[in-house]
C-alpha cells in the first residue's frame, strides 16, 4: 500500500471540516487505512499548545513559534509513523495555513516562515510536505457569516483567532491564493462559494484524476 499526505486549507468557516470525513471514507473504500488529523494539534503535546494559542493572549512571534512547535513535534510523532506504515494521512491544515495566517493575517516576513518550515519539515527521514492540498477559498465575509452560523446552531464560541476582524481573513485569503499560484502541482483550489453538494463535487472530481483507480 502506497502511504499518501493530504492537507486541507482555507479561512475559518471554508468548509473543510464539512468534506474531510467523506474524503476519508472515499479513501477508505479504496482499501486505504486512514489517519485522520489537524493542526495545530495532532499529538497530546501539539494539543496542548492548540489550546494555548487559540485561548492565551501573545505576540505574533510567539503565536508562529508554537505552531511551528507543535508541527515538529506532528510530524515525528504522528505523520511520520503514519506514513512509514503505508497509511493516507488527512491532515486540516499544515503549514500553509502559517503561511496564511501569520504570514498573511501578521505580517511576519516570508523568509522568516521558510526558515521555521525548513526547521519542522526537515528530518532525518527527509522533507515532509503534503503531496495534495485542497484549498476551499471563499470571501472573508461570506466565510464569517457560515462562522457565525454555526457558533449559533453548535453554541460554540468563537477562539483567539476567530476573532480576528475581517481584513485579517481577506489577507490570509490572499495569502492562501500566492500559496497556490506558487505551488500549482501540490495545490488544488475549490470554490468553497457553492452549494455543499457543488464543492463535494469538485472535490470528488480532484480526488478521481490525481487517484485513478
Ligand atoms: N458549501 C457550504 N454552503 C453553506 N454552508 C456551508 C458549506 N460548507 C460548510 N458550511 C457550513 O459552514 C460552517 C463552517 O463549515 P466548516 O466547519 O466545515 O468549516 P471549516 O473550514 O472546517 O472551519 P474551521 O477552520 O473554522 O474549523 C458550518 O456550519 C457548515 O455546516
Ligand atoms: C495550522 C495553523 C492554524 N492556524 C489557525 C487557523 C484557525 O484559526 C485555527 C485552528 O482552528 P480550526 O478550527 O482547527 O481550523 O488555527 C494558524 O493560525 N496557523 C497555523 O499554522
Amino acid at each position: 500500500m502506497s502511504s499518501r499526505f493530504i492537507s486541507f486549507e482555507g479561512i475559518d468557516g471554508a468548509g473543510k471540516s464539512t468534506h474531510i470525513a467523506a474524503v476519508a471514507a472515499w479513501f477508505e473504500q479504496r482499501g486505504d487505512t486512514v489517519e485522520l488529523t489537524r493542526e495545530p494539534g495532532g499529538t497530546p503535546l501539539a494539543e496542548t499548545l492548540r489550546g494555548l494559542v487559540l485561548s492565551q493572549p501573545m505576540d505574533a512571534m510567539t503565536e508562529v513559534l508554537l505552531m511551528f512547535a507543535g508541527r515538529r513535534d506532528h510530524i515525528v510523532q504522528r505523520i511520520q509513523p503514519a506514513l512509514a506504515q503505508g497509511k493516507t494521512v488527512l491532515c486540516d491544515r499544515f503549514t500553509d495555513s502559517s503561511f496564511a495566517y501569520q504570514g498573511g493575517g501578521r505580517g511576519i516576513p516570508e523568509p522568516q516562515l521558510n526558515t521555521l518550515a525548513d526547521w519542522a519539515q526537515r528530518t532525518p527521514d527527509g522533507w515532509v510536505e503534503p503531496e495534495l492540498t485542497l484549498w476551499f477559498d471563499l470571501p472573508a465575509a461570506q466565510a464569517a457569516t457560515r462562522r457565525a452560523g454555526r457558533e449559533q446552531q453548535a453554541g460554540e464560541t468563537a477562539d483567539r483567532i476567530e476573532t480576528q476582524e475581517l481584513v485579517f481573513f481577506e489577507r490570509a485569503r490572499e495569502a492562501f491564493a500566492r500559496r497556490a499560484a506558487a505551488n500549482p502541482a501540490r495545490i488544488e483550489r475549490i470554490d468553497a462559494s457553492l452549494s455543499v453538494e457543488a464543492v463535494w463535487q469538485q472535490v470528488l472530481a480532484v480526488l478521481v484524476r490525481r487517484y485513478p483507480a
